[in-house]
């Protein structure tokens, strides 16, 4: 069965305030988009990966992708993110339904292999898969400037991507979603929220998620970004170092 990946960059950053789509900024001397999909092409478990660009910035992205293979479609977004979703979807006509997709924000420049591995493996056994985290804030419901309900913190999750799908299930939840009316006035603010309100009684599994898989919204999302990959970076020199010395301590008990 088939794994297709598909990255969601057909946003145009607003809030970041760039004037340019913010996954064509560099974090740590690297565009956002080009660590997104590298956390993809190198996942075993994915076969291909659609990526699907702001319109007008198809041509940066293709010169983005083009050092990874996986990567043999960057198609043109649409003006909402389940626009985008859908022109995926359309690119993703000639699969069979039992394929597995995972969506995932081009603006989720940290997710790890761990999160990738664990959606595709959720979907041999399950239709929909998300990735959250707990909130360590409290979060309430307000309406106006009161607060009109206080949920229980143990009970709620941030949502992370990527989410994943059976095709078939992807499909039937756009396909009620365009028949009503209402969809366009107040889509859900992602895929998920597209199965859960057109398609119930399909459950959606949560996988944990990690406080590094953030998305780069605002602009001090960019300094955050650039801390984790400089503890990224600390790491790996420590681990290497590491293996350095239990090799030589290796060889020093050995001979
Ligand atoms: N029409 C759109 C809008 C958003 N996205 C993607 O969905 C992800 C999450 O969206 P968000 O963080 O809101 O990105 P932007 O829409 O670019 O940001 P903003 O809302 O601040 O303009 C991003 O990777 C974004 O590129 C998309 O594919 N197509
Ligand atoms: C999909 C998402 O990242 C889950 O938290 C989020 O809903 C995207 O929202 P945005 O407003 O498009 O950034």
């Amino acid at each position: 069965m088939r794994t297709v990946a598909v990255v969601l960059a057909g946003g145009t950053g607003l809030r970041l305030g760039l004037g340019a789509p913010k996954q064509l900024a560099a974090v740590g001397g690297r565009p956002i988009l080009a660590r997104a999909i590298e956390a993809f092409e190198s996942a075993p478990d994915i076969d291909e990966v659609i990526v699907v660009m702001a319109a007008g910035h198809v041509p940066e992205a293709e010169v983005i992708a083009e050092p990874y293979a996986k990567v043999r479609r960057v198609i043109e977004g649409g003006s909402t993110r389940t626009e985008s979703t859908l022109r995926a979807l359309a690119a993703l006509e000639h699969e069979p339904g039992d394929a597995r997709v995972l969506f995932h924000d081009a603006a989720r420049p940290f997710v790890d292999a761990r999160i990738i591995a664990e959606c595709v493996a959720t979907l041999e056994r399950e239709e929909a898969v998300a990735v959250a985290v707990p909130s360590s804030d409290t979060v309430v419901v307000v309406e106006g400037d009161r607060v009109a309900e206080m949920p229980r913190r143990d009970s709620l999750r941030r949502f992370q991507t990527p989410q994943g799908f059976r095709l078939a299930v992807i499909r039937a939840a756009y396909e009620r979603a365009l028949a009503d009316p209402g969809f366009a006035e107040r889509p859900p603010t992602d895929d998920c929220g597209v199965v859960h309100r057109y398609l119930p009684e399909t459950p959606i599994r949560v996988v944990p998620g990690s406080e590094q898989n953030i998305k780069i919204t605002h602009p001090v999302d960019l300094l955050i970004a650039e801390q984790i990959i400089a503890r990224q970076a600390e790491q790996l020199t420590a681990g290497e170092t590491g293996r350095v010395s239990a090799a030589e301590s290796g060889r020093g008990s050995a001979g």
